[in-house]
């Protein structure tokens, strides 16, 4: 049987330590002129196993099938996480789910990587029962960005303090936020600075730190730069939700209900509390000079 060469896991964000493993996957591949795949769970499997536990995330489902698309793996195969699955011990995995359900022929474990029941055995064994079904088991190396080790949930810390620089290289790509433009307080308008706000389609994604952000905007097809805000508006004091917000640049037209994505490129200040409207107008007016500064320079 001819087979793909494969690896296993969540992939939150698909960042630059994944895309390593999916290399070393299409080499292999490449090698034994076998096509690559990506084998994937399309909910986290600790929420499969507990159902209260709901990670915040760094992308959904739909948006990590789009950037695992961008290795260019041939095949994304999506494998539901169940209870029984979760009982299969290493050697069932390898024998029932690799070798004959999906036909493996090459496996590459993440260097760190470990499955089966309670996770109790390493990649000596995974070899071992590799070899008693005549399928390849290769460990895959790790890569270290300036001597760190990279993870979904450092990447998560990063946006959670505003670290929008060192996350976007982490991912290879700029970390976004996507949703419905619903109605706000009105008050954006009034102040000369209208603001989209948006309702995002996928409520697990981390929010990065409250905070003014220069971003690129991206609805009906269009680019544009803007400024978004991500806080509880604490000088108007109308509530405490957590609101996020886009004045977007050269626009002035409706947009309720439509859908936009706002890109992150940088971070410019945290959420502040201002003695009087006017003072918070003047200061949106320099994170504008700042916003348009930041996008300039790419
Ligand atoms: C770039 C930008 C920065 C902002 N910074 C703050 C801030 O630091 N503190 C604050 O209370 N409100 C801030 N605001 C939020 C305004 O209070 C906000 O535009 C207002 O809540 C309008 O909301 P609306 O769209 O619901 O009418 C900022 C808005 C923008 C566009
Ligand atoms: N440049 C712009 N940036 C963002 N939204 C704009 C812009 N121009 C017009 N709009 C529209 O105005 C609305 C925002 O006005 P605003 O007074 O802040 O109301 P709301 O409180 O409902 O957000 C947006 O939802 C959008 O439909």
């Amino acid at each position: 049987m001819p087979g793909v060469v494969a690896t296993l896991g969540f992939f939150d964000g698909v960042h630059v330590g994944h895309r390593h493993l999916i290399s070393q996957v299409k080499a292999e591949a490449g090698r034994l002129g076998l096509p690559s795949a990506v084998i994937t769970f399309p909910v986290h499997p600790r929420k499969v196993l507990q159902a209260d536990y709901q990670p915040k995330l760094l992308c959904g489902y739909e948006e990590k099938l789009e950037q695992l698309a961008t290795t260019e793996v041939d095949y994304c195969i999506s494998l539901p996480f169940t209870t029984e699955l979760s009982r299969l011990t290493a050697r069932e995995f390898i024998t029932d789910v690799l070798t004959e359900r999906i036909g493996v022929h090459t496996f590459l474990v993440g260097y760190d990587h470990r499955f089966g029941h309670n996770r109790e055995e390493g990649v000596d064994a995974y070899l071992s029962y590799g070899n008693s079904v005549g399928m390849n088991v290769i460990q895959a190396t790790e890569l270290r960005v300036e001597g760190e080790n990279v993870s979904s949930s450092r990447i998560r810390r990063l946006l959670m303090s505003g670290e929008i620089l060192q996350a976007n290289r982490l991912l290879s790509y700029n970390y976004t936020l996507s949703g419905k433009i619903v109605e706000g307080y009105q008050v954006g308008r009034t102040i000369g600075f209208p603001t989209a706000n948006v309702k995002a389609w996928e409520k697990y994604k981390v929010v990065p730190l409250l905070g003014v952000y220069a971003v690129r905007v991206h609805f009906r097809g269009e680019t544009h730069g803007g400024m978004l805000y991500i806080g509880t508006r604490p000088t108007l004091q109308n509530g405490t939700e957590i609101s996020v917000e886009v004045n977007i640049f050269d626009f002035n037209e409706d947009l309720y209900n439509e859908s936009l994505t706002v890109e992150f490129i940088d971070f410019i200040r945290g959420d502040e509390k201002f003695g009087s409207i006017r003072q918070l107008v003047e200061q949106i007016h320099r994170d504008k000079e700042n916003v348009i500064e930041r996008l300039k320079n790419g």
